[in-house]
């Protein structure tokens, strides 16, 4: 099954009001098609003749041995896709080698999450989004969770001190989830009565000096996610961050970014190759993938995409979805002249219509 095919699929089968969730951003949805027409804009130039037969395609990212260079980007709400849920997409991301992000807003508990990863893999890498909450006792029972769980790495989401205006949410009045799902791993926690939920925080309060604070209680590699603007990339490496991920939060937030696509050139050169850069949004193809890997990405997330392919096969789906852009990015790689990852290299890229 082709991405395309999936996401037919899925949109079939899904209730159309869960479809809008996902699908979805914010506003006028400008920064939503953004994402992915910013890929049209680059062309590969490749190099001849010095491929292999065989290709290594893997990568090294922080907490995690040797992934696929496509990892599964955080996203809420995984059993509105199907009743499998996060489990479903833990397997399928396991067995095709591939970090899963899973987080705050998961519909199953983190522990749940790592365990079902293990079943598919003896050594998964697993990573905990969450958000810096104003009440730091809540945030640090977030971290021992993920910790306690066997995450390998935690994933601080920066862009998001209020929630994004989803166009169509507002329309079809989707507030909340439906009886019987909620965001498990916000029970229990500090000052809420046992078994209550706690809000998932959005909040402008958190500072760097809260994102230093929670790199410090914890021995686990942490990322920033939502970094657009090269000096956060230089500020979030003064204050302990392992790795930054380059993303509008697949336009759902901010609906006057550029194109993540857009915003990693610059943020790579800021890193300068102290820390990996990961970006998201828009990827949809593995030549999209080579195009980020020669423009500087250690990897790249998918989010959508690993959402239609669960609500379309459950675990099956989202194997389809990885195993489909692994396979696509390697072949565009062989095209390319490419041996590994690193063989992609910016002068292989350019913006169509020019050449060098
Ligand atoms: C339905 C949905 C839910 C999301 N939930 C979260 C979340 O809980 N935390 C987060 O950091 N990002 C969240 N994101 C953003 C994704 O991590 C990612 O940045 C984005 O989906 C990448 O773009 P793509 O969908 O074009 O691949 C969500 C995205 C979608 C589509
Ligand atoms: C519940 C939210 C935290 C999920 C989110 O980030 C999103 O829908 O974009």
């Amino acid at each position: 099954m082709t991405l395309r095919a999936l996401h037919d699929a899925a949109r079939k089968t899904l209730d159309p009001v869960h479809y809008d969730y996902v699908a979805g951003g914010a506003d006028e949805e400008r920064v939503l098609s953004a994402n992915e027409s910013a890929f049209d804009r680059y062309l590969l130039l490749p190099r001849i003749l010095c491929g292999s037969e065989t290709r290594d395609t893997t990568v090294r990212l922080p907490g995690a041995r040797r992934a696929a260079p496509v990892f599964v980007a955080p996203t809420a709400f995984h059993r509105l896709m199907h009743p499998d849920g996060e489990r479903a997409t833990a397997r399928a991301a396991a067995a095709e080698g591939a970090v899963l992000v899973t987080g705050t807003a998961a519909t199953t508990a983190v522990d749940a999450v790592v365990a079902a990863a293990r079943e598919a893999a003896p050594d998964p890498a697993v990573w905990f989004q969450l958000y810096l909450h104003p009440r730091r006792e809540v945030t640090e029972a977030l971290v021992r969770r993920a910790e306690q769980a066997g995450c390998t790495a935690l994933v601080v989401t920066v862009d998001s001190a209020v929630f994004g205006r989803h166009t169509r949410d507002l329309r079809n009045g989707f507030t909340d989830l439906p009886p019987g799902h909620a965001a498990e791993n916000m029970r229990d926690l500090p000052g809420a009565p046992p078994g209550t939920l706690t809000d998932i925080p959005m909040s402008a309060a958190p500072t760097w000096r809260d994102f230093a604070e929670l790199a410090r209680m914890t021995a686990l590699p942490v990322l920033v996610k939502g970094i657009l603007h090269p000096a956060d990339a230089r500020l979030a490496l003064g204050h302990g961050a392992s790795g930054v991920i380059v993303s509008n939060h697949g336009g759902r937030q901010c609906d006057a970014v550029p194109a993540a696509l857009d915003c990693l050139p610059a943020v790579v050169d800021a890193v300068a190759g102290r820390t990996p850069v990961l970006m998201d949004g828009g990827v949809r193809r593995g030549s999209d993938i080579a195009v980020a890997l020669a423009l500087g990405a250690t990897a790249v997330g998918v989010g959508r995409p690993v959402m239609w392919g669960l609500a379309a096969e459950g675990e099956a789906g989202v194997r389809a979805v990885l195993a489909t852009l692994r396979d696509e990015y390697d072949h565009t790689l062989a095209l390319c002249g490419g041996r590994r990852n690193a063989d992609l290299t910016k002068d292989m890229v350019v913006r169509r219509g020019e050449t060098r």
